[in-house]
Formats: structure tokens, C-alpha cells, sequence
């Protein structure tokens, strides 16, 4: 059985997580903090993030965009890539938004840890937010993002628009909008967002 290293409010592991979901495979998840010493993430990844993918043989598959390539390729039902060329090209373009909005967060809510936060710093990972979210406003849908079904592209635009509400609620992105609003409700009703959305972590240890 696989286990899937975690931490409670990733979206990068609630990606991994809504993706074994929707392919109906069996998974232990193993929650954690990364920054504590207890983590057990660099005994699978030398990069030291997690989510990582334990397989049965005890090895770790690392890095979110390439676990759900491995799942592609591994358990390719349901297919969760649209069906042409473009179209995939597509739904990996919102996954590289989505996952460097959330990169801009993570990085806002550590220098937020500092003793001397850098306004300078921080109000260029704001506007990677913003530009971002944006980004994200242009190519929503009434319906799925890409292809006309479920997939992808909704499962890394679901989780960065969710995580904001953890990680950086001061944003009113859904106000500024709408459908973007509506698709991250929409999604978020889907038993596999259901099962996996995110709260907020206590950590302990210093981290910077
Ligand atoms: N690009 C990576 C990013 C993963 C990441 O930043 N994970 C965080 C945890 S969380 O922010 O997702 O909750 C981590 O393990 N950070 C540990 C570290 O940066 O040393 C991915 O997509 O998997």
C-alpha cells in the first residue's frame, strides 16, 4: 500500500491527496510537520518537502507535479489529463500558476516568522498572489477548466483557492472574482476536496 507523506494544510499534498482519491487508490496518510525534527520527509526526499509518496518498496516519489505524473502513468484511470496535446499543455500551464501562487504564500508566511520582516519582500510575494490569482480569474470556467471534464487543471486551481482562506486570508479574491468564487465552490463539493480540506498546522520548532 502507498503512504503518503503530509502535512494538514499543504496544497501541495492535498493535490496528491484529491488525485489518489479520484483514481480510487488505497493510501495511509501520514501527517506531519516538515519543519519539526521529527519529520520523516529527508529520510525520502533530499529536497526536504514533503508530500512524498511511499511506495510498497520503500521508496519515495517527491515534488507534487511529478507524483501526479507518476499517478498518470502508474494508475491511468480515470484519466485525469485532458485528452489532446494542447489541452494538456493547458492544464499544466494553471498547475504552474497554481503551484507558484502557493510558493509566493509559503514564502510570505515565513518572512511573516522574522524578527525584521522585509515590507519589500513581502509586497513582491503579494503581488505574485495577486498576478497569480488573476491569472487563474482569466481561464475560469463555468464548467471544468480544461478538456469540458474534471481534471488537472481544477485540482491545482481548487487547492491554491482554498489554501488562501488558510494561509492568506486577508485576500478577498473571491470578492474581486466571482467565478472564480463559484468554480472553487463548485469544486470544493466534490467528495475528493471534501475528504481533504485543509487546516491550518501549529508549529514549534524555530524554522528561519
Ligand atoms: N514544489 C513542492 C513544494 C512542496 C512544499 O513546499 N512543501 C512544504 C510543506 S507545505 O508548505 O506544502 O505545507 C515543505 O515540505 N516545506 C519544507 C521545506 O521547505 O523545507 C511540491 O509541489 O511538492
Amino acid at each position: 500500500m502507498y503512504e503518503l507523506i503530509s502535512a494538514t494544510p499543504s496544497p501541495y499534498a492535498r493535490k496528491v491527496r484529491i488525485a489518489l482519491i479520484e483514481k480510487g487508490i488505497p493510501f495511509t496518510l501520514r501527517t506531519e510537520v516538515p519543519w519539526h525534527g521529527t519529520t520523516a520527509t529527508p529520510a525520502y526526499n533530499p529536497l526536504e518537502k514533503l508530500p512524498v509518496l511511499v511506495l510498497p518498496d520503500g521508496n519515495g516519489i517527491y515534488e507534487s507535479r511529478f507524483i501526479l505524473e507518476w499517478l498518470e502513468v502508474k494508475h491511468p484511470a480515470p484519466r485525469l489529463l485532458p485528452d489532446t496535446a494542447e489541452e494538456v499543455l493547458a492544464a499544466r500551464e494553471v498547475e504552474v500558476i497554481a503551484d507558484g501562487i502557493c510558493d509566493a504564500v509559503v514564502l510570505l508566511f515565513f518572512e511573516r516568522m522574522r524578527e525584521a520582516p522585509s515590507a519589500e519582500w513581502m509586497a513582491r510575494q503579494r503581488r505574485k498572489v495577486e498576478g497569480g490569482v488573476r491569472a487563474l480569474a482569466e481561464r475560469a470556467t463555468d464548467g471544468f477548466m480544461v478538456g469540458g471534464r474534471f481534471g488537472l487543471a481544477d485540482i491545482a486551481a481548487g487547492t491554491v483557492l482554498r489554501y488562501l482562506s488558510v494561509r492568506f486570508a486577508e485576500y478577498d479574491w473571491a470578492a474581486q472574482y466571482p467565478a472564480l468564487a463559484a468554480m472553487s465552490t463548485r469544486l470544493e463539493a466534490r467528495p475528493s476536496f471534501a475528504a481533504t480540506v485543509p487546516v491550518p498546522q501549529t508549529i514549534v520548532e524555530k524554522v528561519v
